[in-house]
């Protein structure tokens, strides 16, 4: 299965611009045979969190309609990495998935706030999981700051995901935790791990370095330190595979950890 992984350059508040940059950028990687395309968080507008109010996507009518009619026109499963929206009086951090028909399968709100980038002040949090099935794989999406969240990635994979996609809009300033992080998630989990980054060098700086990870752990591809679309093939035969290998999912005590259960 071939991954279009789309290490978008975003530019901030400039949401007119990072809607053609992604759409032509969403074609290039159909015409180099992805069946799946990711993007990073809030690629609409970046962090303007103070400028929200005008700019945020109200009810993502825009993406919506946007991502919908490139998933059936290009046949490809788009998983929209995130953009800012506004529903009713609040704003949100919000994942929008469509299948290779242009039907939406995932509609999340980031679950976690990250409040060392303030996000708690301007945003809302979601409540929702988000497992969803791109054709027969099923799948599940996660924003940035979740991946600090084992319970969260845990209870998806609980619920089928072989992998888990995650966008982030992840600073250069910690990159050495992500991508351990990302890394831990994979293993533990016996997942794939598609993890996509921004660049940008304003307001703060963000160097990329996605990363596509297999259930073993092995990094398959990790992005540039600049804006790179790349196509990566993944295997998913080596979930199972992993699996079987060391059936950490037979060998969980769940009546030790609490609560954590599968819808
Ligand atoms: N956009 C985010 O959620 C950033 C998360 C982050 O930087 C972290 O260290 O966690």
């Amino acid at each position: 299965m071939k991954i279009g992984c789309i290490q978008l350059k975003v530019s901030f508040a400039d949401v007119e611009k990072n809607f053609s940059r992604v759409e032509m950028l969403i074609r290039e990687a159909v015409e180099k045979g992805a069946e799946i395309v990711v993007l990073p968080e809030m690629w609409n507008t970046s962090y303007a969190l103070d400028r929200l109010e005008g700019i945020a996507d109200v009810d993502g009518v825009r993406t919506k309609a946007f991502l919908a009619n490139l998933a059936r026109e290009l046949h490809v499963h788009i998983v929209g990495g995130s953009v800012s929206t506004k529903k009713g009086d609040a704003f949100y951090n919000t994942m929008l998935t469509y299948n290779n028909s242009g039907e939406l399968v995932g509609e999340y709100d980031k679950a976690h706030l990250f409040r060392l980038m303030d996000e708690h002040l301007y945003l809302a949090a979601g409540s929702t999981q988000n497992n969803f099935q791109l054709g027969d794989l099923d799948a599940a999406g996660v924003i940035c700051y979740d991946i600090r969240f084992p319970e969260w990635l845990r209870l998806h994979a609980l619920n089928g995901a072989q992998v888990i996609f995650v966008s982030a809009q992840w600073p250069t300033a910690r990159i050495d935790h992500w991508k351990i992080l990302l890394q831990a998630r994979a293993i533990e989990n016996q997942c794939f791990i598609v993890a996509i980054n921004r660049i940008s060098n304003k307001p703060e700086n963000f160097n990329g370095q996605s990363m596509v990870i297999e259930p073993w752990g092995e990094i398959l591809w990790t992005g540039a330190e600049d804006e790179e679309l790349a196509i990566v093939d993944i295997d998913i035969a080596k979930v199972d595979e992993v699996r079987k290998k060391i059936p950490v999912y037979d060998d969980r005590r769940s009546e030790l950890y609490g609560d954590l259960v599968k819808k």
